[in-house]
């Protein structure tokens, strides 16, 4: 095949064979760049329902665009054949390096898998689940970036246990109890069971669940414990098995809520695990054995009949079963309000997310009418607005697509905010209201956007006209010229362009704004 052309590309050296096709390293003619193109395997062209599942993973592919997910460049059919063009990835797969090393550093896991985390949770975003997340499926780059590929059978809600695992046995190491049940039905926490086995796999060198054969491997997906990654790994932290085995928990409610909410979560491992530990002073340590009571020096001499001690003991020992027990007993309302109302207080936002999927989520479905179902709804408003407003900001930070069109909408509210234009935010906060209101998954950002008005009113003031305001942007711009500011004088230009083009009321200061960066920008070239 090498040399050989398919569209403007030329094929290269085979990567490797995959169940839909091969894929080949290949050259862009027109520009020289190294691309990697997936070709639908000839025989299999005819089946109509291989075609539609590359189409399908073509589609995936286009919505996708993350700096930890295999970019799609183009696609197209010659003949009978279908191709499609992607990222090339050069480091060699997770699968790979597993075989070669045995395992990774706990340090090295966690940063890979905030990598997967983030890679999921943009797909899932776009509503997309992948459904195939294994090692083999986590390919590096050179420089070590982690990129998530194989989107054949994402989304594909109809596959069974059987014809989703049927490629490869080793699919069903990763595959989740309701991927095997079939119910309930898949959702994005399905590929952060995957999460689970792969960072196991990762920290072990072991799958979690290890069966002579793929019906042995499913029932322990569906019945069996995992063990601890410490037991195999005894390098493995306290807290990163914890989070594992949450990840990997058989009811995906008692997984983690998303797969931002596993960024935090590693992100706070990340934090506690490198802070360095505060040295004791020898002065310290000194006050510290001088402060220990003498009299418990004494008292263990002294003589204490035998009957009374194995009273005392016995006494400890039954006190000790029973503390024991309680947290297994069923939680009281008020008992698990008390726990989710302490971590809310908390300034620390990862703790309302635990308050959100320990608490108050088991308070709503276990006490919905109870007396704190007031405030554990205000709650559980207040942790969802938190987290929409998180990943709006994530989505302006990287320039992707907004993942809704209420998230595009609040941005665009909160652009014209962060300008200075309160006028046009309030219109837009006050339109996203009046359009979304009656849809459910939109209730987040209907709720920021009631905040952010009744902020903007509270704030007071005289609203400036929105001509004025630009007007006063325009003189400012002028002004940092002069001072030789000229990035933030763009900024402002590009504000109004953006912002205000196409409004007639503003023609004039938009047009003013065009002409001042055109003119900065030909001075400076
Ligand atoms: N973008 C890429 N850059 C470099 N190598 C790649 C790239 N995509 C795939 N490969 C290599 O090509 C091989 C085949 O990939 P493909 O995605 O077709 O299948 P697979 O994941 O092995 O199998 P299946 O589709 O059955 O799950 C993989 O083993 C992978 O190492």
């Amino acid at each position: 095949m090498a040399g050989r052309m398919i569209g403007p590309f030329e094929l290269g050296d085979r990567l490797g064979v995959g169940g839909m096709g091969i894929v080949y390293r290949a050259t862009y003619t027109k520009t020289g760049a190294p691309v990697a193109i997936k070709i639908l395997s000839p025989d299999l062209s005819q089946a109509e329902s291989l075609q539609k599942r590359f189409e399908r993973e073509v589609a995936i592919l286009k919505k996708l665009q993350h700096p930890h997910i295999v970019r799609y460049y183009g696609g197209g059919k010659l003949g009978t054949q279908r191709f499609y063009a992607m990222e090339l990835v050069t480091g060699g797969s997770i699968e790979g390096y597993l075989k070669e090393h045995g395992q990774l550093p706990w340090k090295e896991v966690l940063d890979l898998a905030l990598q997967i985390a983030q890679a999921l949770e943009h797909s899932h975003a776009a509503g997309v689940i992948h459904r195939d997340l294994k090692p083999a499926n986590l390919l590096r780059a050179k420089d070590g970036t982690l990129k998530l590929t194989d989107f054949g059978i994402a989304r594909d809600t109809t596959a069974t246990a059987l014809t989703a695992a049927g490629r490869t046995v080793g699919t069903y190491s990763y595959m989740s109890p309701e991927q095997i049940r079939g119910k309930p039905p898949v959702d994005r926490r399905t590929d952060l069971y995957a999460l689970g086995c792969v960072m196991f796999e990762m920290i072990t060198g072991e799958t979690p669940f290890r069966g002579d054969n793929a019906g042995e491997m499913l029932i322990m997906h569906l019945q069996e414990d995992p063990p601890r990654p410490s037991s195999l790994n005894p390098e493995c932290p306290q807290v990163v098995e914890d989070l594992i085995l949450k990840l990997l928990a058989k009811d995906p409610e008692d997984r983690f809520f998303d797969a931002l909410a596993v960024q935090v979560a590693i992100e706070q491992i990340q934090e506690q695990l490198t802070k360095p530990v505060e040295p004791i002073s020898p002065e310290a340590a000194k006050t510290a054995e001088a402060n220990v009571p003498k009299k418990k020096k004494r008292k263990k001499s002294a003589k204490v009949p035998f009957y009374e001690r194995a009273w005392f003991l016995a006494s400890i020992l039954v006190t000790i079963l029973f503390l024991a027990t309680i947290p297994f007993w069923p939680m009281s309302e008020d008992q698990l309000f008390a726990r989710a109302e302490a971590l809310m207080k908390s300034e620390e936002p990862t703790d309302w997310g635990d308050a959100y999927d320990k608490y108050l989520k088991p308070l709503q479905q276990k006490f919905p009418q109870g007396k704190h179902a007031d405030q554990v709804q205000q709650y559980v408003d207040q942790v969802e607005m938190h987290q929409a407003e998180r990943r709006a900001r994530a989505t302006a930070k990287t320039g992707r697509d907004p993942n809704s069109e209420a998230e595009r909408l609040f941005l665009e509210a909160d652009r014209y905010e962060k300008f200075g234009d309160r006028i046009s935010a309030l219109e837009k906060y006050e339109s996203m209201v009046v359009l979304l209101k009656d849809r459910e998954q939109d209730r987040a950002f209907v709720m920021l956007a009631k905040k952010r008005i009744q902020e903007i009113e509270a704030a007071g003031g005289d609203p400036v006209d929105r001509v004025q305001m630009v007007d006063q942007s325009l003189a400012r711009a002028d002004e940092l010229v002069q001072q030789g500011k000229t990035i933030e004088a763009r900024t402002i230009w590009n504000s109004i362009m953006t912002l205000y083009a196409g409004n007639q009321e503003l023609e004039v200061q938009v047009r003013q704004a065009r002409q001042r960066l055109s003119e900065k920008r030909s001075s400076s070239e």
